[in-house]
């Protein structure tokens, strides 16, 4: 396996082009705000004047956790499974979101605890029926988690979008994020649990106690690589989304980053190729507890704050629109000289 290197998008002739640009167009200097900022990105990330969003993905990726046996999730495993039937019938809030936006969903069995045979708009790249339970031995096996890299980086070589939001669905899942949290920045493990699906303070405690204990239990010589944390304590689908983040990067794609797992993902994805964050804009805040942190750790502004603590994308799918908006106000709005109206007074 290969992890593809990433170069940083960074072009001082490119970037003042781009500002100015963004000066010219008809408004007070800066007034567009964040929609500046993203405008800006995507021209650096596609190395054009002229950026375009002319197709948008989110892919979904499912997978079981057996950290569940500890009581960590609000809901039961099969959750997982009912909520991939879900997704394929329509009927979830990211099924709706990405039509509503124009967008393109796929669905991914990474690991789901349940036979699915085949099944029409499910993309079968089960790797077991959940990974292990991370409080008593690894999450996955080595071949394991290479293998999810490398569907997750194969995955995307086959995909034609622009802009890529990457969504997920494991009950479970944020046990194994907050793990790897704590692991990649150092957090105390307490300021990176949260309710997940609905745990009350009595369910938080032992989350944030089963973690403790997995610390403890994994630390050895080589613990602290990005990819020895990904196998000790991520999940199939988190580990397909590292993957697929790092070839989205190395094909120059705006990568649309949603809720605490997948920032996780990005955590891991970063400490590998830490040029993949000139390639991200960060659709929104989670109300997950430990989202806040993360984000401030990788230096990443949100566009939204929703209270969103769903996953599956929905944020990513959500965020689409601000960034048509960007491209659109670049690529229309009208200059001060070409709508002949008077510059700002010296
Ligand atoms: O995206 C988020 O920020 C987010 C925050 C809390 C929960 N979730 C979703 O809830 C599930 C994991 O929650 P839990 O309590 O089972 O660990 C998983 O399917 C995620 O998609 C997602
Ligand atoms: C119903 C339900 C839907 C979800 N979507 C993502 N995570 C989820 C968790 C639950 C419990």
């Amino acid at each position: 396996m290969r992890i593809p290197h990433l170069a940083s998008t960074h072009d001082a002739a490119l970037a003042s082009a781009l500002q100015a640009a963004i000066d010219n167009k008809t408004k007070p200097q800066g007034s567009l705000g964040v929609l500046e900022f993203v405008a800006h990105r995507i021209g650096l990330i596609q190395q054009s004047h002229t950026p375009r969003i002319d197709r948008a993905a989110v892919v979904v990726f499912a997978g079981d956790h057996g950290v569940v046996a500890e009581n960590i999730s609000a809901y039961p495993q099969s959750v997982t499974w009912q909520m991939v039937e879900n997704f394929l019938q329509q009927g979830a809030a990211i099924n709706v979101f990405a039509r509503q936006n124009d967008c393109a969903l796929h669905i991914v069995d990474a690991g789901v605890n349940h036979e699915f045979g085949e099944r029409e708009g499910l993309v079968a790249r089960k790797l077991g029926p959940g990974t292990r339970n991370f409080a008593q031995e690894p999450a996955m096996s080595a071949a394991q988690c290479e293998q999810a890299l490398q569907y997750g980086m194969d995955l995307v070589e086959a995909m034609p979008v622009d802009v890529i939001g990457f969504g997920e669905m494991g009950i479970g899942n944020t046990t194994a994020a907050a793990a790897i949290m704590h692991k990649i920045t150092g957090i105390a493990v307490a300021e990176c649990v949260g309710a997940g699906t609905g745990l009350a303070a009595d369910g938080i405690l032992r989350k944030q106690q089963v973690i403790e204990r997995a610390v403890a239990l994994h630390a050895h010589a080589h613990a602290d690589t990005p990819l020895e944390i990904l196998r000790t304590f991520g999940g199939f689908e988190i580990a397909m989304i590292v993957g697929a983040m790092l070839k989205a990067g190395e094909r120059r794609m705006v990568l649309l980053i949603d809720g605490f797992i997948v920032t996780s993902a990005l955590l891991v994805a970063a400490k590998l190729q830490p040029a993949i964050l000139d390639y991200c804009l960060f659709s929104h805040c989670s109300d997950e507890h430990g989202h806040r942190r993360m984000l401030q750790h990788l230096d990443a502004r949100p566009l939204m704050q929703l209270d969103l603590r769903l996953g599956e994308g929905t944020g990513s799918a959500l965020a689409l629109p601000l960034l048509h908006a960007a491209v659109n106000f670049l690529a229309q709005m009208a200059t001060f000289s070409s709508a002949q109206v008077s510059e700002k007074s010296a």
